[in-house]
């Protein structure tokens, strides 16, 4: 089945630069994707986009490339519940690679437990209303309290505005919880105004949530872009990142966020986001706990 790139889908960066920081031994890109190929693993009728291929042997070509041991790969939204293309990627991948998945109530238990066996270890619960339509909160919890028997956690993908109406759901949640992308902070505003000390209100209250410091290239204003050999990218983004990372150190991930599905004003060479990384983890013991303990303690405990 042939499909059509959402019309102007920027494909990932091709020929991504070797980063100058050279990440700690056992690193994990904790937030990536695989997509498809449409013509092995279709993308979801229910899809708000269509993107470019990007498949498992690219994923993981990205990995040694860029220095990183093991890598999160997560459920997009355009294969919907579908997560035969990420399960696919995890049983390639030597065990390297762990799982996060998106279901809904009527998976059987069978499948959970086929899920699991291939190396997923969480659901994904997404918000941000241009990816996904509404799921009734009983059905999420209903699935919360399932996974949570597996040992997996929930990742949440929500948008800043949104926190204050989805707080009781999320700090009901029994599970681990961790937050993509900071939850989306307006990076406009100041990083020790009411929206982002909402965030760090939500992580301090609550030992249970993590958060990933991931996506500047989404969440950045002023840039500059992570392109041309730029080692100082996506400025206005550090403080935010770096306030969780230095609050949260051992609450926190990392990820490229591969193949960086819907950007719409630039595509990152991706080895110039690993260089990143050390502006917002500054010291050597931020950066092993960020890139290599906590996601080994979450996706590995028995290897950590
Ligand atoms: O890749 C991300 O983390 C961010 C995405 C895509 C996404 O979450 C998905 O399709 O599942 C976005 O903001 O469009």
């Amino acid at each position: 089945m042939e499909f059509q790139k959402t019309p102007g889908w920027l494909d990932w960066y091709d020929g991504p630069s070797k980063p100058r920081f050279k990440v700690p031994a056992g690193s994990v890109d904790a937030h990536c994707h695989v997509f498809g190929p449409g013509a092995e693993f279709p993308y979801a009728p229910e899809r708000k986009y269509t993107p470019c291929d990007a498949s498992k042997q690219q994923l993981y070509a990205l990995r040694d490339h860029l220095g990183f041991a093991r890598n999160v790969v997560v459920q997009a939204t355009c294969h919907g519940a579908d997560n035969r293309a990420m399960v696919d990627a995890l049983v390639h991948s030597s065990g390297k690679a762990r799982g996060v998945a998106t279901v809904k109530r009527s998976v059987t238990d069978d499948e959970l437990k086929a899920m699991h066996d291939a190396g997923v270890r969480g659901v994904r619960f997404n918000f941000v209303k241009r990816l996904v339509d509404f799921t009734p909160k009983d059905e999420l919890i209903e699935i919360a309290n399932r996974i949570n028997k597996l040992g997996w956690h929930v990742v949440i993908y929500f948008e800043a505005v949104d926190l204050p109406e989805l707080w009781d759901f999320f700090t009901a949640l029994p599970t681990t919880v961790v937050v993509d992308h900071m939850g989306r902070p307006d990076v406009n505003k100041p990083v020790d105004g009411p929206e982002f000390e909402l965030f760090v209100k939500f992580m301090r209250e609550h030992s249970n949530v993590w958060s990933k410091v991931s996506c500047p290239e989404r969440l950045s204003v002023k840039g500059p872009p992570a392109l041309n050999g730029e080692q100082n990218a996506y400025r206005d983004v550090v403080p935010f990142a770096r306030r969780i990372v230095e609050t949260f150190p051992d609450r926190v991930l990392w990820g490229t966020d591969w193949p960086h599905p819907n950007l719409k004003d630039h595509m990152p060479d991706d080895g110039l986001l690993v260089d990143f990384i050390p502006h917002i983890a500054v010291t050597a013991e931020l950066q092993q706990k960020l890139l290599v303990d906590n996601p080994m303690r979450l996706y590995w405990p028995e290897e950590s």
